[in-house]
C-alpha cells in the first residue's frame, strides 16, 4: 500500500513532465494562453468593483434633490461596466480559440512521439501481449490527456487568480469567510480524489478485456476475416462474445460512476450550507448598518463567486491529478527499455564482406518461453554464398533469421560478421546491410512504386529493375497507372492484387535494397511454379554478389543453394550441398524424395 502511494506521488510529481511536453509542442500557444489567463482573472474583479460603485452611486443619487445630477456618476460607470463585459467576452472567445489550436498541436505532437517510440522499441515487444496492453493504454490516453491537462491548468490558473482577487475582497468583510469556503468545498474534493484513483486502478485492470472486445470488433468489421466470418457463419458467435465483454465492462464502469455521483453530491451539499451561513452573516451586518447596499451586493456576489472559483480550482486539481495518473500510461510506454541495445562505441563494418557471417554456439529462448527455439547453432555463411535452411514447422528457421537481422540478440553464444560481434555494430549500419522478405510480408496500401521503395518512390529505374527480377513488373505494367497505381482496396482507386502478386511486389522490395546480405523467408510460397522458376533464374544472377539466406519448404528451390542446413527442434541435424545430402540418404533426402513423388 505504502509502495502504491509512493508510486502515485511520483506520478503526480511528473506533472512537470506533462508541462514540458505541452511547452515543447507549442511554446507560442502556451504563452498566449497564460496571458489570457491573467487578463481573464482580473476582469471579473474589476467588474465587481465597478458594480459596487454603481450601486452606491445610484443609492446616494436617490437621496439628492436633483436626481439627474447622479447620472454624471452613474453613466460613465455603466460605460466602463459595458467595456469590461465586452473585454471579458472577447477574452473568452479568444481563449477558446487558443485552447483549441493548442489542443490540436499538442495532440499531433504526442502522436508523433508515440509513433517514433513504437517504431523504435524492440521487435520482441510486438510478440508480447503485455506490450499491446501498454500500447493500447498509451494510445487511448496520449491523444487527449495532455490537452485536458492544458485545459485543466488554464481552468486552475483562472480559478486561483480569480479566487485570490475575490478572497482579498472577502477578507475585508471577515477572515472567517475563508474558512467557511474551505469547509464548503474540501470534503467533496477529497472524495473525488479517491474516486480518481479507483478509476485509474480499474482502467489498468480492464485493459486485457477491453483489448479482447476490440479484437472481436476488429474481426467483425475488418477485411481480413470477412470471408471466413461469412463462410463459417461466425458473426453471431463473435458478436455475442463482444457483447458479453462490453456488458461486463459497462457494469463495472457504471458502479464507479455512481460513486462519482455521490462525491459530486457531497461537494454541492457542503457548498450550499456554507453559502447560506455566509449570506446570513452579510444580511445581518447590512441590517445593523455596518454595510451599504453596494457592499451587500458586492459581498453576496463575491462570496458566491469565490465559492464557484474554489470549487473549480479544486475540481481542476482533481482532474489534473486524474489526468496525470492516466498520463503515466503514456510514460510507461515511452520509458519501455530496449534490450537490443545500441553499442556505446559502434564498430564500423568494411564492405564487401571478407570472411562472412558466423553463428558461434548460438542458443536462443524467447522471452517468457521455457523451451529453447535454437540450441547451440554453429555455422558459417561465406560471402556471396547462398545458404538454405530447411526443416519442419517450428524447427527454428525464422528464429534464426530474426537473430541474424538483430531483431533479437542470442541468449547465449554470438553472431559475428567478418569477426565483429553483431552487437558491436550500430543497428542502423547492420539493418542497412541486410534486406529481407518474411513469410508474413507487408502489403502497403500505397502506390506500386512506394511498395517497392517506400521512401524512394521517385527512383523509377532501380524500382523497375527490382520488379523485373521478382516478376512484379509484368503485374504492375498491367495496372491502370503502372507504378503509380494505388495497391489494395483500402483507399479509393486502389487495385487489389492476388496473394502471389503481392508476394512478387514484396520480393521486389527485398531486391530493391542493394544490400550485401539478402534474407528470403519463404519468398515464393504463393507464387506459381513457372513464375518461381523464372524468379530463381534471375535471382541467381542477382544473388551473385550477395550473401543470401533462403528459407523454403519447396526443396526444388532449395536445391540451388551452395549449402543447406536441416534444422530439427532448434538444432542443426544435417548440412551439406544438395548432392551431398541426397547421397547421405538422411532427413533431407527423405523429404526431397517425398516431394518429388508428387511430380512424377
Ligand atoms: N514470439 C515467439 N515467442 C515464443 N515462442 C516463439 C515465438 N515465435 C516462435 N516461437 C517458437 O519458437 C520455435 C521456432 O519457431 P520458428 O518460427 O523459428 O519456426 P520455423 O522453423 O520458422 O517454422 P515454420 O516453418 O512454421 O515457419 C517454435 O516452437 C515456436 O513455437
Amino acid at each position: 500500500m505504502a509502495q502504491q502511494n509512493r508510486l502515485q506521488i511520483r506520478q503526480v510529481l511528473q506533472l512537470g513532465r506533462a508541462l514540458r511536453l505541452v511547452w515543447q509542442s507549442s511554446p507560442g500557444w502556451t504563452s498566449a494562453n497564460l496571458v489570457l489567463l491573467v487578463v481573464q482573472a482580473v476582469l471579473p474583479v474589476a467588474s465587481l468593483y465597478l458594480t459596487k460603485l454603481l450601486v452606491d452611486g445610484v443609492s446616494s443619487g436617490l437621496l439628492l434633490p436633483d436626481k439627474s445630477s447622479a447620472l454624471a456618476t452613474v453613466l460613465p460607470l455603466l460605460g466602463l461596466l459595458g467595456l469590461t463585459a465586452l473585454a471579458a467576452a472577447a477574452c473568452r472567445a479568444l481563449s477558446g480559440w487558443v485552447s483549441e489550436a493548442q489542443t490540436q498541436v499538442v495532440t499531433d505532437y504526442l502522436h508523433g512521439i508515440v509513433h517514433r517510440k513504437a517504431a523504435a522499441v524492440d521487435f520482441a515487444y510486438y510478440e508480447n501481449a503485455r506490450y499491446y496492453d501498454t500500447l493500447h493504454r498509451a494510445l487511448q490516453e496520449a491523444p487527449f490527456r495532455p490537452a485536458r491537462i492544458i485545459a485543466g491548468l488554464v481552468q486552475l490558473g483562472q480559478s486561483v487568480f480569480s479566487l485570490l482577487a475575490v478572497a482579498l475582497l472577502l477578507l475585508t468583510l471577515h477572515w472567517g469567510t475563508a474558512l467557511l469556503l474551505l469547509a464548503a468545498v474540501l470534503p467533496g474534493t477529497l472524495v473525488r480524489l479517491r474516486y480518481a484513483e479507483t478509476l485509474f486502478r480499474w482502467q489498468r485492470l480492464r485493459t486485457p478485456r477491453e483489448r479482447r472486445a476490440w479484437y472481436f470488433n476488429g474481426m467483425l468489421t475488418g477485411d481480413s476475416h470477412a470471408k471466413e466470418i461469412r463462410l463459417f457463419d461466425l458473426a453471431e458467435a463473435f458478436e455475442q462474445r463482444y457483447c458479453e465483454l462490453r456488458a461486463e465492462l459497462r457494469r463495472e464502469r457504471l458502479q464507479l460512476a455512481s460513486k462519482q455521483a455521490l462525491a459530486d453530491f457531497a461537494t454541492q451539499a457542503g457548498a450550499a450550507v456554507a453559502i447560506l451561513a455566509c449570506l446570513g452573516y452579510i444580511a445581518l451586518r447590512t441590517l445593523q448598518g455596518g454595510l451599504t447596499l453596494g457592499d451587500l451586493f458586492m459581498y453576496f456576489q463575491a462570496f458566491q463567486r469565490a465559492q464557484t472559483y474554489l470549487q473549480e480550482a479544486l475540481g481542476s486539481l482533481v482532474r489534473l491529478y486524474e489526468d496525470n495518473l492516466f498520463l503515466s500510461y503514456l510514460y510507461e510506454f515511452l520509458d519501455l527499455p530496449n534490450h537490443v541495445a545500441e553499442p556505446a562505441e559502434p564498430v564500423s563494418l568494411p564492405l564487401p564482406l571478407q570472411s562472412g557471417i558466423r553463428f558461434e554456439n548460438v542458443s536462443f529462448c524467447y522471452p517468457d518461453s521455457k523451451e529453447s527455439a535454437l540450441d547451440h547453432i554453429d555455422l558459417t555463411i561465406a560471402p556471396g554464398q547462398i545458404v538454405a535452411f530447411v526443416g519442419e514447422n517450428g524447427s527454428g528457421k525464422t528464429t534464426l533469421v530474426k537473430l541474424l537481422c538483430r531483431l533479437y540478440d542470442p541468449s547465449a553464444g554470438r553472431i559475428t560478421v567478418d569477426g565483429i560481434d553483431l552487437r558491436d555494430l550500430s543497428l542502423r549500419t547492420w539493418r542497412q546491410t541486410v534486406s529481407a522478405i518474411f513469410q508474413d510480408f507487408a502489403r502497403y496500401h500505397l502506390s506500386a512504386a512506394e511498395n517497392i521503395a517506400p521512401a524512394h518512390a521517385e527512383e523509377s529505374e532501380p524500382i523497375a529493375r527490382a520488379a523485373q527480377a521478382s516478376g512484379a513488373h509484368e503485374v504492375i505494367a498491367q495496372l491502370r497507372d503502372g507504378y503509380q497505381t494505388l495497391l489494395g482496396r483500402w483507399f479509393d482507386q486502389g487495385e487489389e492484387l492476388s496473394v502471389g502478386q503481392w508476394q512478387k511486389v514484396a520480393l521486389a522490395r527485398a531486391f530493391w535494397r542493394d544490400c550485401p546480405v539478402l534474407i528470403l523467408d519463404e519468398p515464393t510460397s504463393a507464387i506459381d511454379a513457372a513464375a518461381e522458376d523464372e524468379i530463381f533464374e534471375k535471382f541467381q544472377l542477382l544473388a551473385a554478389r550477395r550473401t543470401t539466406v533462403l528459407i523454403s519448404h519447396r526443396l526444388s528451390t532449395v536445391k540451388l543453394a551452395d549449402r543447406i542446413y536441416v534444422l530439427a527442434q532448434g538444432r542443426i541435424v544435417e548440412q551439406g550441398s544438395h548432392d551431398e545430402l541426397i547421397a547421405r540418404q538422411g532427413t533431407y533426402a527423405r523429404l526431397f524424395e517425398l516431394q518429388a513423388q508428387h511430380y512424377r
